[in-house]
């Protein structure tokens, strides 16, 4: 498999090959054929809906799911093929945080944070050292021996993305990890997990329903449906240009939907000989919207009226949606339109 929008100078992390999964003879295909390569220092995102086959492509990562065909390697270990002991050892390698945290309700933070530690027969003292470094990366020095019931909803995922790092895992698996949380403490954590690749250069590797955890938080995103990947890349790139219908929905959802309806029931008819053309624009890159439609008006001859517009910024780069409507003799709107799209931007027409 090559996937060319993998950065090519960085170690690859994760990398799954042809990975298929039936939970039942006659049942549905959970994983059909997926391979994906996350790279050292990223975060990828898998954004899909209900029953595509998410959980249980990110928990194969770690063999919490075998799946019945395909490879899976992280850091270059080959992991179906190893041993539990062995397997036991490269799963310290790989964090993993949950949507409903899964905290143990009778133990406090500090004890919650270092049970992997406990479980892998780590001596107490080290513990209590280890516990000590991570509680200030997530922000929980005061709360070190609280229990689990008195703590917020954001303040308990800090606890599982602590607890998920005491082993010094390389890589994290993040698994619906904000769905449980409010907008506000959404981007908290997620801001928490983009701080932490940084300090701690981690891979991250997250499964999500909501594209505007991708929006905020990836550098790459994977679509799936039905136990496929349909479509991947960069995330600016596929928030600005989705190919597949499903993600075009998804990338709707974050950004909003150009033309509301109502506002194009109000649109003046266009004069006798003249049409009307709706389209939607997405505007990317360098070209700056108002001299675009300027341009347009002034070297076609034709009236645009600007029906709804929105800038964005996605992945750290500006990104604009505008909805249009031209009036004049079709030939030339026609050309207008073509003009836009010698520019690069994205001209798509809107059935009214
Ligand atoms: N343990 C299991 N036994 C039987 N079928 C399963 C099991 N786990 C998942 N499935 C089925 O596999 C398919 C993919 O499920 P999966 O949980 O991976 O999807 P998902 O995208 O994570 O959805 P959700 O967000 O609802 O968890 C679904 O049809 C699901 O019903």
């Amino acid at each position: 498999m090559h996937d060319e929008t993998a950065p090519a100078d960085r170690a690859t992390a994760i990398r799954l090959i042809g990975l298929r999964k039936r939970f039942a003879a006659g049942g549905t295909v959970a994983l059909d054929d997926v391979s994906l390569e996350v790279k050292q220092g990223e975060v990828f995102g898998i954004v899909g809906r209900s029953g595509a086959g998410k959980s249980t492509l990110i928990r194969s990562v770690n063999l919490l799911e075998r799946p019945d065909a395909g490879q899976v390697e992280v850091l270059g270990a080959d992991l179906l093929a190893m041993d539990e002991p062995a397997l036991r050892s490269a799963r310290r390698g790989i964090g993993m945080v949950f949507q409903h945290f899964n905290l143990h309700t009778r133990r406090t933070v500090a004890e919650n944070i270092a049970f992997p530690l406990e479980i892998a027969g780590v001596p107490r003292a080290e513990r209590a050292a280890r516990v000590a470094e991570i509680l200030p990366l997530v922000g929980l020095e005061a709360k070190r021996d609280s229990y689990p019931a008195q703590l917020s909803g954001g303040q308990k995922q800090r606890v599982g993305i602590a607890r998920a790092l005491a082993s010094r895992p390389r890589i994290l698996l993040c698994d619906e990890a904000t769905s449980a949380l409010d907008p506000e403490t959404t981007q908290e954590i997620l801001a928490l997990l983009r701080e932490l690749r940084e300090r701690l250069d981690l891979t991250v590797l997250l499964i999500t329903h909501e594209m505007g955890v991708v929006k905020a938080v990836c550098d790459r995103v994977a679509v799936m449906e039905a136990g496929r990947v349909i479509e991947q890349g960069r995330v600016f790139d596929v928030f600005t240009r989705p190919a597949h219908p499903t993600t075009r929905r998804f990338v709707a959802e974050v950004i909003g939907h150009a033309v509301p309806q109502g506002t194009l029931a109000r649109l003046p008819r266009p004069a006798e000989g003249q049409v009307r053309q709706v389209v939607q624009v997405v505007f990317t890159g360098p070209h700056s919207t108002r001299a675009v439609v300027s341009e347009a008006s002034r070297d076609f001859g034709i009236d645009i009226n600007i029906v709804s517009g929105r800038v964005d910024e996605i992945a750290g780069e500006p990104f604009g949606v505008m909805a249009l409507a031209a009036y004049g003799p079709e030939a030339r709107v026609a050309a207008a339109f073509a003009w836009m799209r010698g520019l690069g931007l994205d001209v798509a027409e809107v059935s009214e």
